[in-house]
């Protein structure tokens, strides 16, 4: 299946529109069609060299698609990694990717300072310095708002593993993205953390934010979306809800054994 453009009336946040991405001879996506709609999560699950990761940097403009477009909310989209934030779209990464040397702080205000004409101020002239300010303000809210305001100024390197998690989701949330892709967020969590993880992820669309999901872990995927898509060797073998996708035949076929629901 592979056309499932549904409501006509109000453009998804994100349109994928057939997708092929081809590495020499091998096609890693195959047409892949696709809506992420306004506000929703949407999980995209497959098995190992499905072409999740293929997906999420096509996405993320880390390549173009060798064929096909993206529109977000209806227009033209070709992103590109360093202003991905500009464009309103907002990434976390599978190693982090947080600045060692910096703070918890320090590294969600790079976040924001990512996305503002001017990056960060170097020069300490008066408007910069009250910039500077409200930048740290804003900062400090987002990691308050998942529960690790009191790491603000421990360095990252030095937090536990599920900590630095939440400081690189709180750098992307911190610019208010109305697009934000998740790569494996669960990778290396405690089920403890896992849990935790899909009550915060439960709360971004209430800021009208969608969330592409994309994760091994089955159940945080079922648990949390509105919409999973399932690659298979390249193609988009299913979508639809959770209920839909746990009891599609070609899913469990695709997982060969993996419970699924
Ligand atoms: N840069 C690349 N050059 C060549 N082949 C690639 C490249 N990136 C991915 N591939 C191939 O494309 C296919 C899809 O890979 P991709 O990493 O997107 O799958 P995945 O679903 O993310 O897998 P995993 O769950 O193991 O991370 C695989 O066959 C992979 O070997």
């Amino acid at each position: 299946m592979q056309e499932q453009h549904t409501d006509r009336s109000e453009p998804p946040r994100l349109r994928l529109d057939g997708i092929t991405v081809r590495f020499g001879g091998l096609t890693a996506l195959d047409s892949v069609s696709l809506d992420i709609p306004a506000g929703r999560i949407v999980g995209v699950m497959g098995p190992n060299g499905a072409g999740k990761t293929t997906l999420f940097n096509v996405i993320c403009g880390v390549f173009p698609p060798t064929e096909g477009s993206l529109e977000l909310d209806g227009q033209g989209f070709t992103p590109r990694p360093h202003n991905l934030t500009r464009s309103g779209v907002a990434r976390t990464l599978q190693g982090l990717g947080l600045f060692p040397g910096l703070t918890a702080l320090q590294n969600v205000t790079a976040g924001l300072a990512a996305g503002s004409r001017g990056g960060l101020d170097l020069l300490a002239l008066p408007g910069a310095v009250r910039r500077e300010a409200r930048l740290a303000e804003r900062s400090m809210q987002a990691l308050e708002a998942l529960g690790i305001g009191g790491y603000a100024a421990s360095l990252s390197d030095t937090l536990p593993y599920g900590i630095r998690k939440k400081v690189a989701l709180a750098r992307a949330l911190v610019s208010e993205p109305r697009l934000l892709l998740l790569d494996e967020p669960a990778g290396g969590l405690s089920h403890d953390d896992i849990e935790e993880l899909a009550s915060i992820i439960r709360t971004v669309p209430g800021d009208g934010c969608s969330v592409v999901l994309v994760e091994h872990h089955v159940d945080l995927v079922m648990d949390v979306c509105d919409r999973i898509a399932v690659l298979d060797f390249g193609r988009l073998i299913a979508e639809g809800t959770p209920a839909e996708i746990g009891a599609d035949p070609a899913v469990a076929d695709a997982y060969l054994g993996v419970e699924v629901a």
